[in-house]
């Protein structure tokens, strides 16, 4: 029986790709593996009214793409396609997209790759897309941990929000689909993987990569502010980077979309501002304060609250207990950028008009790599 929350009627259906990864990377194409769909077809039957499902999927001939890990990389020139070849493709791909809105995808639409990491409901592979072989990330998420950990509402009003937001700094979510078991999120390919694993190989970033991205993101914020979306999750873990470079915010798993003053506390500790662990009502200035935490974490490395214990933790941001250590040696700009971040009074922190404004930022960021 399928629960009642997967049932997106009003969803948006949405393939419009703006942006190409030129890479062509490598395939690892897994075996074409037929499954006994019986099951598949009865529950896909319960959800099709609601669906629109593919009218041309034959009983007995679905198909899924199996992952052969560790089998040899196929790197032929068919395999690593071209610029010309990837624009006309995609073309074609937002031509037919926008010519029928009811564009359903299924797994045999793509061919699955590399798995590109796992995260705490699901796996995510490289894919391509059979037609336009244009590249994609495939988030694979199980429905059964889904409902096991009652994130129903959580995944859908995620899943809504990331399809609705256009900025160049936003991971884009092209669409999705689902079987009897999984729900795939076609995702905009971040070729640099996570700004994490950057920030952890070098300890700290210069003062130009750190104002590239805090502008970056404070751009994508605006963007998200404006459409009243608030993130409340931002950190580097939640942030990818494209083949250039540049910053994608990943994961709005708790972003919310409001007018009106939030409650829940959520979150990362240490990302968290005192009006959140406080429990507090708050606002977009939530994102700003992390802003902060983030310009610093970029800076020196570690988040300015770090502690030992969660309480210590809690205390320190209660306390705005800030300092800035000798080393690294960081220029008093950024220090005084901060510095107007990490304020407790949600309505004294710089707006993010004046963030792009700031001495700071104007001097170091790197236009052309936002
Ligand atoms: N679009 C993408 N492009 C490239 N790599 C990705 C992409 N999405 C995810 N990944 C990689 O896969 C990993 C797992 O992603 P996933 O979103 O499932 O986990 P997560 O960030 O821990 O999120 P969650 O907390 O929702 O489980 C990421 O840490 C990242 O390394």
């Amino acid at each position: 029986m399928e629960s009642e929350w997967f049932k997106p009627k009003h969803w948006l259906r949405c393939l419009d790709l703006e942006s190409l990864d030129l890479m062509g990377f490598p395939l690892v194409i897994g075996l074409r593996k037929s499954l006994e769909v019986s099951t598949l077809l009865t529950s896909l039957c319960s959800w099709k009214s609601e669906l629109d499902l593919n009218e041309g999927e034959e009983a007995g001939k679905i198909q899924r793409e199996t992952l052969a890990v560790g089998a040899p990389s196929i790197s032929s020139p068919e395999r690593r396609p071209i610029l010309s070849l990837l624009v006309a493709n995609q073309v074609k791909m937002i031509s037919q997209s926008e010519g029928n809105s009811k564009r359903k995808w299924s797994i045999q639409d793509f061919e699955i790759g590399k798995p590109l990491g796992k995260g705490k409901f699901g796996r995510v592979y490289l894919a391509r897309e059979v037609k336009s072989k244009y590249m994609v990330a495939l988030k694979i998420i199980f429905k059964e941990q889904v409902e096991k950990y009652r994130i129903q509402h959580q995944l859908r009003r995620e899943m809504e929000i990331q399809a609705s937001l256009r900025h160049p700094n936003i991971l884009r979510l092209h669409g999705w689909f689902h079987d009897s078991q999984r729900i795939f999120l076609i995702l905009e390919y971040a070729n640099g993987g996570e700004l994490y694993n950057q920030l952890r190989k070098h300890g700290h970033f210069t003062e130009e990569q750190a104002a590239t991205y805090i502008a970056s993101l404070t751009t994508a914020l605006a963007y998200c502010h404006q459409k009243h979306v608030i993130h409340r999750d931002i950190k580097p873990e939640n942030l990818l980077l494209d083949h250039e470079g540049r910053l994608k915010i990943a994961d709005f798993g708790w972003s919310v979309q409001s007018r009106s003053k939030r409650h829940t506390m959520c979150g990362t500790l240490d990302y968290l501002a005192p009006e959140m662990v406080e429990n507090k009502a708050h606002d977009y200035a939530v994102d700003n304060w992390t802003l902060g935490i983030l310009c610093y974490e970029f800076l020196y490395g570690a988040p300015p609250f770090e502690s030992e214990s969660q309480s210590d933790t809690f205390k320190r941001i209660m306390k705005v207990d800030l300092s800035f250590p000798s080393t690294p040696n960081v220029s008093t700009d950024a220090k005084n950028l901060i510095s107007r971040l990490l304020v407790k009074d949600s309505s004294k922190r710089l707006s993010l008009e004046k963030i792009m404004e700031h001495p700071w930022i104007v001097k170091n960021a790197n236009p052309s790599k936002k």
